[in-house]
């Protein structure tokens, strides 16, 4: 197999996209680079997660095609979808131990092998929390909560990580910890990494591949040095100056 088919048979296009949300109007096109880390940005209410909502299935399109990972997921469940997710406020519940959170992204049902019991311990060891699988969420920092879901998505092992402005509600000093901590991550599994940022110094950081998203649609995907130098685009200008 050459690179390019195998670019091809792992990318994560939108084609002809199209949904209406109330009174808001969506149109998606675009072809995302393989084993990157892309940053989605847009001023407030453009519809950076709609697009996230859309590619993990909790959106389904009224028109057009989605393929993830070289696949056609535009009909799949959520579930059947190759990608893990990290949000905001990292979805856990709390009467239930790190553990058993994390063993949830292995299998809805917990039935996980000895195999798997070993993957969650080395996953909370490798996000820092090493010994913690009996505590609940409400004993841990916002930090390391958001751990928690990052080993949660780790242990799922698929080729597309989704994050909605996961370090949005930790402090400055943990936000670059948390941030370094997903680079190192992406260096190891070479996963490809959507991350929905209101931050400019944070995409400028991170970003390999960045999408400006305004009024509904993409304006604008390109490579990191392009995204950052260009001058006609005024919003994103503006977003830039931040
Ligand atoms: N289910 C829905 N019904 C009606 N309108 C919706 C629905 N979901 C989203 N919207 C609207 O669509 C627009 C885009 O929302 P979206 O959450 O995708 O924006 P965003 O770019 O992620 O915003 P923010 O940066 O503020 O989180 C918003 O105006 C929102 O109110």
């Amino acid at each position: 197999m050459t690179d390019g088919q195998n670019m091809a048979e792992q990318s994560i296009a939108m084609t002809g996209v199209e949904l209406r949300l109330g009174t808001h109007d969506f149109r998606f096109d675009c072809d995302l680079p393989h084993g990157k880390i892309i940053a989605i940005t847009g001023p407030s209410g453009s519809g950076k997660s709609t697009f996230l909502n859309l590619l993990a299935g909790f959106e389904t399109p009224d028109r057009g095609r989605i393929l993830l990972a070289g696949q056609d997921a535009t009909g799949l469940h959520p579930s059947e979808r190759p990608v893990s997710l990290v949000f905001q406020d990292n979805n856990l519940f709390s009467h239930l131990d790190l553990f058993t959170n994390v063993g949830l992204g292995i299998s809805p049902s917990l039935k996980l092998t000895a195999d798997d019991r070993k993957r969650i311990s080395e996953a909370l060891a490798r996000v820092g929390l090493a010994g913690f699988e009996r505590r609940k969420p409400g004993t841990l920092s916002g930090g390391e909560r958001q751990r928690t879901a990052f080993a949660r998505a780790l242990v799922r092992d698929k080729p597309i990580l989704l994050l909605d402005e996961p370090f949005a509600a930790l402090d400055p000093g943990l936000r670059s910890g948390m941030a370094e901590l997903l680079t190192t991550l992406h260096r190891e599994t070479g996963n490809t990494v959507l991350i929905v940022s209101h931050d400019p110094s944070e995409v400028r950081r991170l970003a390999d591949h960045a999408v400006f998203i305004d009024g509904g649609a993409i304006r604008l995907s390109a490579p990191i040095d392009r995204f950052l130098t260009q001058d006609n685009i005024p919003a994103l200008t503006t977003f830039l100056q931040h």
